[in-house]
């Protein structure tokens, strides 16, 4: 296991919060957060990922690697409900997917959004507090408050009324990244969160996940950057490769990558977890 990085040690870190009648304080070692046993994950007639045996508890950090189109995106969605669960079982908070959303952190790959539509940075992040205290009631101070804060976390405080869609793609980038740390969830999910992010604003963002991490939530995030993986995550697992090779530590359980189903066109499906924030196509088709 690589040692984690160093961080200073924030007093600002935002707790994580698990949901009501989760007790993963006491029983962490029976009840992980997220749980894949014997799973196939794809979309309906199309399977992606089969046999997928895997585990994620609270603190955790799980970086998923593997070649364009191995399905890490797949994975990653499954947990969230926008990819099908088509065998075994996937259980996210003790809950199926998609049940379980709204206690999960989203950055999804590669979003954009129109130049033209009327959404500031510092609104999208706000999205990330409605998801947790729900759509019809009004933002509070300390909702607006939050959102400025996650915004300083990524260092884009200066950027909170600049139009999102008029920010540079890693700029875009550390916005949803403060949206889903806004969310104070307690499972971040990262579909490649550093595409296009400069050095030292990825090692600014390492340090923030890994206050979050350090406060209990749990991460599961897919990278193209191997060596980033291995030294940020406490495991890496291979997506599409021989699982043996893929874990820097003994695996909870063991992934078979299945067969790679042929190429389709992908719903866009980003917009029913991310708001208004919409997906713009990538190799792979997340
Ligand atoms: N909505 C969809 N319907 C059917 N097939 C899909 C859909 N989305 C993705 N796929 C297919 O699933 C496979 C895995 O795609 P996925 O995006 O999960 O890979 P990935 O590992 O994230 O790739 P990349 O590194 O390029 O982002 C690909 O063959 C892709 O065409």
């Amino acid at each position: 296991m690589a040692a984690p990085p160093q961080t200073d040690a924030s007093p600002t870190a935002v707790p994580a919060r698990p949901p009501a009648g989760f007790r993963y304080a006491e029983s962490a070692a029976a009840q992980p957060i997220l749980c894949f046993r014997h799973a196939t994950v794809g979309y309906p007639g199309a399977p992606v990922l089969t046999g997928l045996n895997l585990e994620l508890r609270a603190g955790e950090r799980l970086a998923l690697i593997g070649p364009n189109g191995a399905g890490k995106s797949t994975l990653i969605k499954s947990v969230l409900g926008l990819a099908a669960v088509l065998g075994g079982a996937v259980e996210v908070f003790g809950r199926s997917p998609g049940r379980a959303g709204g206690l999960c952190g989203y950055v999804p790959q590669a979003a954009d959004l129109d130049p033209d539509f009327p959404i500031t940075a510092g609104h999208v992040v706000l999205l990330g507090r409605y998801r947790r205290t729900g759509w019809w009631r009004p933002t509070r101070a300390a909702d607006r408050r939050a959102a400025r804060d996650a915004l300083a976390r990524v260092g884009l405080a200066d950027r909170a009324e600049v139009r999102f869609g008029l920010l540079s793609g890693g700029q875009r980038q550390r916005v949803l990244l403060a949206r889903a740390i806004v969310t104070e969830a307690s499972l971040l999910l990262l579909d490649e969160p550093f595409n296009g992010v400069d050095a030292e604003s990825r090692q600014a963002l390492l340090t923030v996940l890994t206050e979050l991490t350090t406060a209990g939530a749990a991460l599961l995030v897919s990278t193209h950057d191997d060596a980033l993986a291995h030294q940020f995550a406490d495991r890496v697992h291979t997506v599409g490769a021989a699982a043996a090779d893929s874990l820097t530590v003994p695996p909870e359980g063991v992934h078979t990558p299945g067969a790679l189903p042929p190429a389709s066109s992908p719903a866009d499906d980003l917009a029913a977890a991310a708001g208004p924030v919409v997906a713009r196509g990538g190799t792979g088709g997340a």
